[in-house]
């Protein structure tokens, strides 16, 4: 089932490009494995980094001793309600760096000032703030509170792929299939990549695609938003609207895809791991691993 997307019904863009720009040609396996070298050394780096610095002690805890409840990104005056009955577990709940790409993980609250200073190679300078990272991470939901907080405009590249197609997601992927809808997200983010200040969701898998995570990683601030395939498993199950987990199990899907996924991520320059908690507290650890 996919999202309402406010199109026409029975009026898609008939096999029409989803937004203009070249087509995309698959990479060769050589470019492939160019691409993924770097990417695995700069997460080999991270890690010997993470060795030598080692905070690892408590955690930055919120309780609100209510569940998690969903928040489809597109329903903002749901999502703005649930942001005040306060989601999360009962159990203590954690919004921190990255917990295994930074030097601080885990650490005590106090902590994660003098830390989030240290993740910020690449403080805020007005670029557009993109947030990266797997289905279900929260790119959406925290990113139009981010935005909010910041006062800039929001942008959701699966969003404006849906509204240039006059199709959802799912119905891309079933009419066209997903290498459409890889070409598309490539030319729908590289215009949104116009410059201005804002804050950019992208889909799951735009920032797998090299020329779309050069982009980013050139003209703006990628920051990675990272869960464990636990808590991303259980906030995908709350909508069918991911065609990559159709009729199949969530938490194998997205572990076999952060095993594949995580070396792109982690060539964003901010890591910020988003786990059971409220919304604000991930916005929080964004703000301040960025500076803000
Ligand atoms: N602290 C939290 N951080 C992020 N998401 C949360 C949090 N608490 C609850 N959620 C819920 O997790 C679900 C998934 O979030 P969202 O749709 O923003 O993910 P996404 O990264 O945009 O996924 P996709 O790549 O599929 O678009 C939503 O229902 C959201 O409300
Ligand atoms: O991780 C992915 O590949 C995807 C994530 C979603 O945001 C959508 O872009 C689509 O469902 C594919
Ligand atoms: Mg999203």
């Amino acid at each position: 089932m996919g999202r309402g997307v406010g199109r026409a019904a029975g009026s898609p863009k008939p096999g029409g490009r989803i937004d203009s720009g070249r087509s995309c040609a698959s990479p060769a396996p050589a470019a492939i494995a160019a691409s993924v070298r770097p990417a695995a050394s700069a997460l080999l780096e991270v890690r010997k980094r993470d060795l030598l610095l080692d905070l690892r002690h408590g955690s930055f805890r919120i309780t609100t001793g209510q569940q998690e409840q969903d928040a489809p990104d597109h329903d903002e005056k749901r999502d703005e309600e649930h942001d005040q009955a306060g989601h999360g577990y009962d159990l203590g709940q954690t919004a921190e760096i990255d917990d295994r790409h930074a030097p601080f993980a885990r650490a005590p609250w106090g902590c994660i000032a003098r830390a989030a200073m240290m993740q910020s190679h690449s403080p805020w300078t007005g670029r557009p703030i993109v947030l990266v990272g797997l289905m279900g991470v929260g790119k959406s939901t925290v990113g139009r509170r981010l935005a909010a907080r910041l006062s800039l405009p929001f942008a959701d590249a699966d969003h404006e792929i849906e509204a240039a197609a006059g199709l959802s997601v799912t119905e891309i992927f079933d009419r066209f299939g997903e290498p459409y809808f890889r070409d598309g997200e490539r030319r729908v983010i590289g215009r949104l990549m116009d410059g201005t200040p804002k804050v950019i969701a992208t889909g799951g898998g735009a920032f797998v695609n090299d020329e779309t995570r050069n982009l980013i990683l050139e003209q703006g601030l990628a920051v990675w938003l990272n869960a464990s395939p636990d808590v991303l498993a259980e906030r995908v199950r709350r909508r069918d609207t991911r065609p990559l987990l159709r009729g199949r199990d969530p938490k194998t899907v997205l572990t076999d895809l952060a095993s594949r996924r995580d070396p792109y991520y982690a060539l964003a320059p901010i890591h910020v791991s988003s786990q059971r908690g409220p919304h604000e507290a991930t916005v929080n650890a964004i703000l301040k691993a960025i500076g803000r």
